[in-house]
């Protein structure tokens, strides 16, 4: 039963096909395409691939880019189905004031990431950072409720909110310095301490609320580069997104099986 999992964020989608939709299940072949080329992946990347038996996604991107997805995975006549944020699954609870909109990168996140700290520190809180397009802060308490979360602009969008917004900000990409003394590091600096500043902000609220130091978790395209640059210990997960799409699909075939038993 192979199972391949997609996850369409606003830059790139991730691919990876494991041998089965279960977490731990092997890893037979991933791959990243930036958006702007995704209508050649049923003739570059996914031609080799055999038929998947099952397709799991979770898209933030927008109907238009899971449409043209969405043609690309006809060249299999694989099931496919997309995650859509519940009010509670596989041991998360959404604490959304509306649960279909939150967004299904980070409810997805949300679920591998739980299930993770389960298996090593069960019951610990967490504090799960995704650092992509946009940056989110999310706080689950120890009971896996997601309390609520941070929505912040990435690297990308902030500097180039920066350039268009003002005359003299056109410069190269800088270093993360303590104490920047050029407009190059000073950019790349204040970015990646904004960043900063937001989890440590959740830390402290999620250390008040439950009393309890959190587990901190990191994924996205961009966490290497802010992983070093944090106060606390992060645990820099690449594939966060993935385990969570295989903890879903478990649980949902196991749901399909008791239902075609009864
Ligand atoms: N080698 C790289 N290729 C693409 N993006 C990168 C790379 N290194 C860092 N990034 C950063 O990662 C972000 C994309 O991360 P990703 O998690 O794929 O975002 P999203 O899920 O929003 O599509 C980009 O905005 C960029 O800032
Ligand atoms: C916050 C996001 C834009 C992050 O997207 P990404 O950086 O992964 O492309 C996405 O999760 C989203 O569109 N969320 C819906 C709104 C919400 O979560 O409240
Ligand atoms: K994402």
């Amino acid at each position: 039963m192979t199972f391949l999992a997609i996850d369409i964020g606003n830059t790139r989608l991730k691919w990876a096909l494991y041998e089965r939709g279960a977490p731990g299940a092997a890893l037979l072949a991933q791959g990243v395409e930036f958006l702007e080329h995704i209508d050649r992946l049923a003739e570059s990347d996914w031609a080799s691939l055999a038929a998947p038996d099952r397709v799991l996604g979770c898209v933030v991107a927008g109907d238009a880019i899971k449409q043209r997805v969405r043609e690309q995975l006809d060249i299999w006549d694989s099931p496919v189905s997309w995650v859509v944020p519940s009010p509670a699954e596989a041991g998360v609870i959404n604490g959304y004031d509306f649960p279909t909109r939150l967004g299904a990168d980070r409810w997805v996140a949300m679920i591998g990431a739980r299930h993770r700290v389960q298996r090593t520190t069960p019951g610990r809180p967490m504090v799960l950072v995704m650092v992509g397009t946009a940056v989110t802060v999310d706080a689950i308490d120890g009971d896996g409720k997601f309390l609520g979360g941070l929505i912040l602009p990435g690297h990308g969008i902030m500097l180039r909110a920066l350039e268009s917004g003002t005359a003299g900000l056109h410069v190269p990409t800088g270093e993360v310095r303590t104490f920047p003394t050029n407009t190059s590091d000073a950019l790349t600096s204040g970015g990646t301490y904004a960043i900063a500043g937001a989890c440590e902000r959740m830390i402290q609220h999620v250390r008040a609320h439950c009393g309890v130091e959190p587990r901190c978790l990191m994924t996205g395209g961009a966490g290497w580069k802010m992983a070093p640059h944090m106060s606390a210990a992060f645990e820099l997960v690449d594939s966060i997104i993935f385990d969570g799409l295989l903890v879903i699909a478990e649980e949902r075939e196991a749901i399909r099986q008791r239902l075609a038993a009864s």
